[in-house]
């Protein structure tokens, strides 16, 4: 069992008089990729920068690879990869020069680490051009190389698939979680997209109005708060009825109905009564995801 490279216990910050996060608790294992997850102004930054030491708590603890941020922030950033919304990469400089050049500044001799980095993000074949030339997407790739040079042990990353498109998140959040898989980095990774995130991550921390509503694995969140679940099957039934075998439905469209069930476990004896009567070709739950458990949870809390 890996063991807790972060641990918040009752944290608290106030700016400004203002309340912006509010007595949050959680753990990190390490090796783990953990999302915090939140609409805009919940408060994600704030507890990015309140790990990393950039900003003081006003309340509460933090330990994060056994130090205190407030005391040896400096340690602690010199073994975490950061990116954030800005790329902090030399527009005129190339995708190599702006590596050669963190590489030195972070005291890593070796170039061949930067090579194999900006090969994993697909980025090899444009290491010469300037990275004014760049699009989004590349920057962030270029970005995300930089944070791993120095082979941080844990890499946080705010918001770091906004400005791609679908299938530049799909590639790039696909390339880091097989890196940091193979070296062992712990990953906290902000966004306010739930979608993007799902099944990139081992846990889960849901954030609103800087208070955490949730935390943990899909599979403890789906056994805590999935009750009725909604299926939509695709097939041949058509029977003009509004209950088959005990199951509730409505037709959605031809040949797709939706059933309202009570558990997972209905599943089975439903498709199994469907297939003795017809033909099943599909068969989708549609309120398990990360968006529906957010607004189911985000509905329950009471502050
Ligand atoms: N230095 C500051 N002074 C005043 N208010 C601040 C400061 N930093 C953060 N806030 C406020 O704290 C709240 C949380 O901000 P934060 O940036 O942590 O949210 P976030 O969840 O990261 O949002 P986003 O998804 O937009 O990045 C916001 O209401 C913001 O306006």
């Amino acid at each position: 069992m890996a063991n807790d490279i972060i641990k918040v216990e009752g944290l608290c910050k106030e700016i400004k008089g203002k309340k912006i996060v509010k007595n949050v608790s959680f753990s990190v294992k390490e090796g783990s990729i953990t999302g915090l997850l939140g609409p805009n102004g919940s408060g994600k930054t704030t507890i990015i920068r309140l790990l990393s030491g950039v900003i003081e708590p006003s309340s509460g603890d933090i330990t994060v690879m056994g130090q205190n941020p407030l005391t040896n922030g400096e340690e602690i950033r010199k073994n975490s990869g950061i990116v954030t919304e800005t790329t902090s990469l030399y527009e005129e400089m190339t995708a190599w020069e702006n590596l050669m050049f963190f590489s030195k500044i972070y005291g890593v001799r070796d170039s061949k680490r930067s090579e194999e980095l900006l090969k994993a993000f697909g980025m090899w074949e444009h290491k010469d051009s300037t990275i004014s030339t760049f699009s989004t997407g590349m920057k962030k790739r270029v970005s995300l190389a930089k944070a791993l040079l120095q082979k941080p042990r844990i890499l946080f990353l705010d918001e770091p698939t906004n400005g791609l498109d679908p299938e530049g998140i799909h590639l790039v959040l696909g390339y880091l979680k097989a890196l940091c898989e193979k070296e062992g980095v712990t990953v906290i990774i902000c966004s306010h997209v739930l979608q993007q995130l799902e099944g990139i991550c081992d846990t889960y921390l849901f954030i609103k109005h800087g208070v955490l509503m949730e935390g943990g694995s899909m599979e403890e969140i789906e056994k805590r708060h999935l009750r009725n679940i909604s299926v939509d099957i695709e097939t041949g039934l058509t029977v003009e009825e509004t209950v088959f075998a005990g199951y509730p439905y409505q037709t959605i469209r031809k040949n797709t109905l939706r059933f309202e069930l009570k558990s997972k476990e209905d599943i089975s004896p439903l498709l199994a009564a469907l297939l003795e009567r017809t033909w099943v070709h599909g068969c989708t739950l549609k309120n398990n995801t990360l968006e529906d458990y957010y607004f189911l949870i985000g509905g329950e809390i009471n502050e």
